[in-house]
């Protein structure tokens, strides 16, 4: 059988797979769900604000034909829940994701993991898409440039950074250049297509009430963009810096595109909400399969080899 396990910051994860942040980890109940289920690497919990927030009002998903599209309105337990998650044993090991509404917010939830007894990795969503009234921090260059410098003056402990889809290769580079100046362990791309929008024809209404229907894209009609995110940030960041590749995976073929992109793990959000845990094993089985197609014993042996025409 093939070994799917991975290191990332010293931390080894059996498996490559991970949760996307916000699909079945908000309660304990879940991310204990994710961890015991076969074939996951562990869990990412849902990003962590200061206090407990209810979120956006309802409808705030929908299902599409091939996707989903969301505004949750960064719906959690509250920080101290999900750090006192992650600083208890599990079997597996746990990434706590955390989002401020406010560069202020960012940096006060980082002094605290520094603080407690949590040596796990973190991961800085700086991409939220839908808090109401509020940019997202990465398409400000400066902002996050400024964030980053000033959590790396005290910050010691693993930390990544959840990002956005990009979509100008110039904005790649600029991204890649802030995001090379620090000791990150990895960037995990991408979270939801920002902004996006559906109607039901019948009643002529939009599908989400939050924000006049606007909402993030997931699901299988994003992997292309997921796919480009991965490759342009593989081909710009050092080395040291993992990539968890992010969007529109449902298939072993598509988590075979993201590893050929250069991903080191794989998370799965929309179709992991619609298929539960047991997509985990489907995955690596197919994968496997292709793997063993194609003459693969090991990921190392494809991995970031994508080749240009
Ligand atoms: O970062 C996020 N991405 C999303 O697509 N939705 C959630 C949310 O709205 O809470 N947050």
């Amino acid at each position: 059988a093939i070994d799917f396990k991975t290191t990332m910051a010293s931390v080894e994860f059996p498996s490559i797979f991970l949760n996307a942040s916000g699909v079945n980890c908000m309660t304990v109940a879940e991310m204990d769900e994710m961890i015991n289920a076969a074939c996951t690497g562990g869990v990412v919990t849902k990003s962590a604000t200061p206090q407990q927030r209810e979120g956006n009002p309802q409808p705030r998903y929908y299902q599409l034909e091939h996707g989903s599209i969301n505004s949750m309105g960064l719906p959690n337990a509250g920080f101290p829940y999900y750090l006192d998650y992650v600083t208890r044993e599990h079997a597996k090991p746990t990434i706590l994701s955390v989002a401020g509404l406010q560069m202020s917010d960012n940096i006060e939830l980082l002094h605290k993991i520094q603080a407690s007894e949590y040596t796990g990795l973190t991961e800085l969503n700086l991409s939220c898409p839908n808090v109401i009234g509020k940019p997202q921090v990465a398409y400000d260059f400066e902002e996050t440039d400024a964030l980053l410098a000033e959590i790396f003056s005290f910050y010691t402990k693993p930390l990544g950074v959840k990002l956005p889809p990009y979509f100008d290769l110039v904005h790649f580079d600029q991204m890649a250049a802030i995001l090379n100046k620090y000791p990150l362990t990895h960037i995990n791309t991408v979270n939801s297509v920002g902004n996006g929008l559906w109607i039901d024809i019948d009643t002529e209404k939009v599908v989400i009430k939050p924000k006049q229907g606007f909402g993030g894209l997931g699901g299988a009609m994003i992997l292309p963009t997921a796919l480009a995110n991965v490759r342009a940030f593989r081909q710009r960041l050092n080395p040291s810096i993992k990539i968890i590749g992010t969007g529109g995976v449902t298939s072993g073929k598509d988590v075979f595109m993201h590893l050929l992109c250069g991903a080191d793990m794989v998370s799965v959000g929309t179709a992991l909400l619609h298929e539960g845990v047991g997509i985990f094993q489907r995955l690596t089985d197919e994968l496997a399969t292709i793997m063993a197609e194609k003459g693969y014993t090991s990921i190392e042996d494809f991995r970031g080899k994508v080749q240009d025409f």
